[in-house]
């Protein structure tokens, strides 16, 4: 769905984001960085560079020490609108839920009604491969069905922009996969801008068309790659050498950024 080259003007931008921790933790430093409309952006840095506290900015759960995060006019601020969907490395289901009860949470805040919304609710539950587990408890899935239940949560309201952080990280390589494969073309039928944080170079550039490298202490961006293969990708882009160049390189980077963060780590 991204286009290699885009020059819309961009639904977000942040512009010299810095957060400070206890005064003394600079957990980000002087983050620039435009997203625009249909990007697969991920954040690929080591531990602590600063990139679940990049996404937190952005979902606007906390404010940015320094810098401005500006967002165009249709684009929302806040996890409560219906323009940003947030996905953790945990489902974070209600376990006493079943998984429509589970999606319809969102709407549910907003006082919205199941009856009214359960169209919506089977669309999105066929968008993650979930027809016929509407009335499923979170006990019954496994750990990559609950994956897919917390990302049809967060895509339910069709969302314009979704963020999220590390959700594959606790799955196994093959569910991971999968799992890749089909956020693609999830993200291509319900049309959303993705930001993914990862510690996985083959991850992210399987998905993205912009990878930003990030490094830590203090936790920064270090370069951003473009992966300028065409959508959609499937299985075939994985074993193909364009994919295997563009991992080198993004491993490059990663290591560049590890090594700008622990020289002695060579
Ligand atoms: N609430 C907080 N209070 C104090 N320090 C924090 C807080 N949140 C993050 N930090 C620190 O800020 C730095 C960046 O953390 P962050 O979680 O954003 O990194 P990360 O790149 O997402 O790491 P990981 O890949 O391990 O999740 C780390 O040094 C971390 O210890």
């Amino acid at each position: 769905m991204p286009e290699p080259e885009n020059t819309s003007s961009p639904i977000l931008s942040l512009r010299h984001v810095g957060k400070v921790f206890g005064g003394t933790v600079t957990a980000l430093d002087d983050m620039s960085l435009d997203i625009h409309n249909g990007d697969f952006v991920s954040l690929l840095g080591p531990s602590g560079c600063g990139k679940s506290t990049a996404l937190r900015l952005i979902a606007g759960l906390m404010r940015p020490t320094s810098g401005r995060i500006v967002w165009s006019d249709t684009g929302q601020k806040s996890t409560g609108g219906q323009d940003l969907g947030v996905v953790f490395q945990e489902p974070t289901l209600m376990p006493w839920a079943t998984v429509e009860d589970n999606v319809w949470l969102p709407m549910r805040l907003s006082n919205i009604k199941k009856a009214d919304v359960k169209t919506k609710i089977d669309e999105i539950l066929d968008v993650v491969g979930l027809a016929g587990f509407e009335k499923s408890y979170p006990r019954e899935l496994s750990g990559g069905m609950k994956m897919r239940v917390s990302i049809a949560r967060a895509m339910v309201t069709r969302p314009k922009l979704i963020l999220m952080d590390e959700p594959f990280a606790a799955l196994d390589e093959i569910t991971r996969f999968k799992l890749n494969n089909d956020l693609l073309e999830m993200q291509a039928r319900i049309g959303c801008t993705v930001i993914f944080v990862t510690h996985s170079v083959f991850e992210s550039v399987f998905l993205s068309n912009r990878v930003v490298v990030m490094a830590a202490r203090p936790g920064r961006v270090v370069k951003e790659l473009k992966v300028d293969a065409p959508y959609p990708r499937h299985e075939d882009f994985r074993t193909s050498p364009e994919y295997s160049a563009h991992c080198r390189a993004a491993s490059d980077a990663l290591h560049g950024a590890i090594m700008d963060t622990n020289p002695e780590a060579a």
